[in-house]
């Protein structure tokens, strides 16, 4: 494991002001409680805090927080943390006494910047019901951060984690998190949409949409200086941004009362980068409108009215902020008694805050047709910005009947895999129950009117020498359908969609997104078959691999979650989903891949074999050269395409086509299925490390299976070890809830992570960002 260096040179310490409320917890100073009792240390090196630490010796018995250890395992144990110290600066940690002599719980910092530090807060919706001030005793810092625990009877604990703090009062959390980030809270609101004139987002109905949604902002004062920052977590990027308030006190000064108007000139702070100091900021006019919350709860600091809205420098990614408040009619339900949501001061305000954009805004839709699914998601954007999800739907287990659908609004899960009772025997009646659900859905009144769709992305696996997204003119229309018969599975069943399409959302312009596109930086000596050149150039026969928009999405995320330029990741990634493939990800393109002129090549899925020798198919069945009594005029399959693609495989092994079932098996069928994909992914690993002279970031698990099997990745990983991948047991066994999680060992010479990958939201940034698309008229003429 990188154990970060732990200087103790002291920036800060704190938490001396004991907190008031003891009383209501009950201590577990002098009771028989054991913190530890069910858990045994680490055999691990690691070594003690540098400085022994004295006795508790701070206030009265009790404690400021808890922290709950090794969450939903047998070992699950509530630490209960006394006062902290924040101390050393390469990175900083905080130092917790616990309640016992000698009992330490250390939680390190991610770096020593301020803006790299976010205690992350619910916003008062998530619990509708109590004070919204209390939602602050509830602190998470998202993403792994290191905690070491020790007690005298030896180290507990040495592992990432998602931090999580219980405060026994409001203000030593706020006090607590002011000592993290060296800067005070000075107050906080909860807001339901925040957005930019980048990112411009009303809909026709005058709703918003935005970089963050129901998120709570704070504004922070630095503690060395008269800078202040506002910071909020942007949903649709799954990071924090913060902006530097110019002049934060003369602003409050001179606010506008009458129309409870404050302008407040600030700027974009990178994360993790230093303020930009310069002077250059343009002028903007907010017009944000509320009242003055109470007496803030922060440090006894004046909460002015307050703020809206950001201009930053050119250049930052952010001109303005706009902010909607949560609406009086919502914040009164239920607001009887103590149930009352609204402290005297609340921010409440009916109006919002609109910023004019010139940015024309627009819903996509992205359809994802695989083998086994069908997933599509509803987006809003403008151009040339990120898409931002507001709905995502899925028809499952195609391949193994009764399907299932999902439906997920927002964060809201509305209908959670629910088994399909009408008919759905292709892709596209998934799609047409989909797209039904989806306008049915009376919360989701942006596409109530089928027309509000402008544009839908298609996955198309197979795009021949497409190198590019095209818009779908019946001219692209036949290109397409010309290629069904190498992507048997896919491409004749996406075309089915893109007609329902053309049909049902007439309005809208189709654009295909092709599986293969990425790979079309392969290197000849690696596309070629050694056939002759002549056939396979007319035929064009050639590696061309699929899965390619997953990914784009991969080695983006992966990229981002590294901290490094694509053009400088290096990465073995596998998408094993019902097709299985792997990549060699060199500079942030395509070098190799698995899957070849058709998704059958390499290794092998739900229903296909993957690589066998080639001659095999003649020796299996004497009929294999016929054309299949299932070919339509759509498609020319032959017996043996057939065969390999969809009689073999998982169906074939074991019966059924799901993995989840084979991984956590011990039927002996079900485990040599197992054990034959673990040898074929492994040999793929083998190859890719070499072809990338062992210049390699990280192995990266993606897709239904790679995301969901913890057994499979851990027995891969296993195998690998001998190249420097090492899993990580307990992250590995963790719920993958982040876009990239990391779930190899620390100090292992490659890293190993989970990506989920978003095929939808790739379509979508893609046409987003596509200048013709915002021209073009496409199959509307
Ligand atoms: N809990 C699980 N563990 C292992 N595999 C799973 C689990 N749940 C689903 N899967 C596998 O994921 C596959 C679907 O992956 P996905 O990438 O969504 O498929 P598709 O190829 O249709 O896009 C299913 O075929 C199933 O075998
Ligand atoms: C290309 C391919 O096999 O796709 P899927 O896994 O979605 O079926
Ligand atoms: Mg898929």
């Amino acid at each position: 494991m990188a154990v970060p260096g732990s200087s103790t040179s002291s920036y800060v310490s704190s938490s001396h002001s004991a907190p008031t409320t003891y009383a209501q917890y009950a201590s577990p100073t002098g009771s028989a409680y054991t913190p530890n009792s069910a858990i045994s240390p680490l055999t691990s090196e690691s070594s003690g805090p540098e400085t022994p630490l004295r006795p508790l010796d701070l206030g009265p018995p009790g404690y400021h927080a808890t922290i709950i250890l090794f969450e939903q395992t047998p070992n699950e144990s509530t630490i209960y943390l006394g006062p902290w110290e924040v101390v050393g600066t390469d990175p900083p940690r905080v130092i917790w006494r616990c309640s016992y002599e000698g009992e330490v719980l250390e939680h390190y910092l991610p770096s020593d910047s301020p803006a790299d530090t976010h205690p992350y807060t619910l916003h008062a919706q998530h619990r509708r019901f109590g004070d919204p001030r209390e939602l602050e005793l509830y602190l998470t810092f998202k993403g792994p951060q290191r905690v070491r625990y020790e007690t005298p009877d030896g180290v507990f604990l040495d592992d990432y984690m998602e931090v999580k703090y219980e405060f026994t009062t409001i203000e030593s959390s706020i006090q607590f998190q002011g000592d993290v980030r060296r800067r005070d809270l000075v107050d906080w609101f909860d807001v339901d949409v925040i957005w930019s004139d980048t990112h411009g987002r009303t809909d026709n109905y005058g709703n918003v949409r935005g970089l963050g949604t129901i998120q709570r902002i704070k504004i922070w004062r630095d503690r060395y200086s008269t800078f202040h920052y506002i910071s909020f977590f942007a949903n649709h990027r799954r990071r924090w941004k913060e902006y530097l308030v110019n002049d934060f006190e003369p602003a409050v000064r001179q606010r506008d009362d009458r129309h409870r108007r404050l302008r407040l000139q600030a700027r974009g702070a990178r994360r993790g980068s230093a303020p930009d100091t310069s002077n250059q900021g343009r002028r903007f006019s907010a017009t944000s409108m509320f009242r003055p919350r109470q007496a803030s709860a922060a440090n006894g600091a004046q909460a002015g009215p307050s703020t809206v809205a950001a201009q930053p420098v050119s250049g930052l990614d952010v001109r303005y902020l706009g902010i909607q408040f949560t609406r009086n009619e919502r914040m009164q339900q239920g607001t009887d008694g103590p149930n009352m949501i609204e402290g005297p001061g609340w921010v409440r305000l009916r109006e919002h805050v609109y910023m004019p954009t010139e940015s024309v805004f627009t819903f996509i839709l992205s359809v994802n047709a695989g083998s086994s699914s069908v997933k599509i998601s509803v987006f809003t954007t403008s151009k040339g910005q990120d898409p931002t999800q507001i709905a995502e739907l899925q028809v499952s287990g195609l391949t193994s009947p009764p399907p299932k659908l999902d439906y997920k609004r927002g964060s809201t899960s509305v209908i959670k895999s629910q088994d399909v009772d009408g008919k759905i025997e292709s892709q596209d009646d998934a799609f047409s129950l989909l797209l039904q659900t989806l306008i049915d859905d009376a919360d989701l009144p942006e596409i109530k009117e089928k027309d509000h769709i402008a544009v839908v992305t298609h996955r198309i696996v197979h795009g021949g020498d497409f190198n590019n997204q095209e818009i779908i003119t019946p001219d692209t229309y036949h290109k397409i359908e010309e290629l069904n018969d190498l992507a048997p599975l896919h491409n004749a069943k996406s075309l089915e969609i893109v007609k329902s399409c053309i049909e049902k959302l007439p309005s809208a312009i189709n654009v295909a997104c092709f599986d293969s596109q990425f790979h079309s930086t392969i290197p000849d000596h690696i596309r070629t078959y050694p056939i002759d050149q002549a056939i396979a150039k007319s035929n064009r026969l050639r590696k061309y691999g699929f899965h390619g928009i997953s990914y784009a999405f991969i080695t983006r995320s992966v990229a981002d979650f590294l901290g490094k330029p694509p053009g400088e990741t290096n990465i073995i990634a596998l998408h094993l989903g019902s097709g299985a493939s792997a990549c060699a990800i060199k500079g942030g393109k395509s070098w190799d891949t698995s899957m070849g002129l058709t998704p059958l090549a390499g290794l092998p899925g739900a229903t296909r074999s993957g690589s066998v020798d080639p001659s095999l198919v003649f020796h299996y069945a004497s009929d294999v050269g016929r054309l299949s009594p299932s070919s339509t005029k759509e498609l020319h399959i032959s017996r043996a395409e057939e065969i390999l693609n969809q009689e073999s495989g998982w169906k074939s092994l074991t019966g059924t086509t799901n993995f989840g079932t084979i991984a956590t098996s011990s039927d002996p069928t079900h485990k040599l299925a197992f054990d034959l994909f673990v040898d074929r992914i492994c040999g793929f690993v083998g190859t890719y490390y070499v072809s990338l002279r062992g210049q390699v970031d990280a192995l990266v698990f993606a897709g239904g299976i790679g995301e969901k099997s913890e057994q499979l990745r851990a027995a891969v990983v296993e195998q690998c070890q001998c190249l420097g991948f090492e899993i990580d047991e307990s992250k590995n066994s963790k719920k993958i809830e982040s876009v990239v999680q990391d779930v190899g060992k620390g100090g292992a010479r490659h890293g190993v992570l989970v990506c989920q990958t978003d095929e939808q939201f790739e379509m979508a940034r893609a046409v987003a960002e596509d200048e013709k698309i915002w021209k073009e008229d496409g199959m509307k003429n």
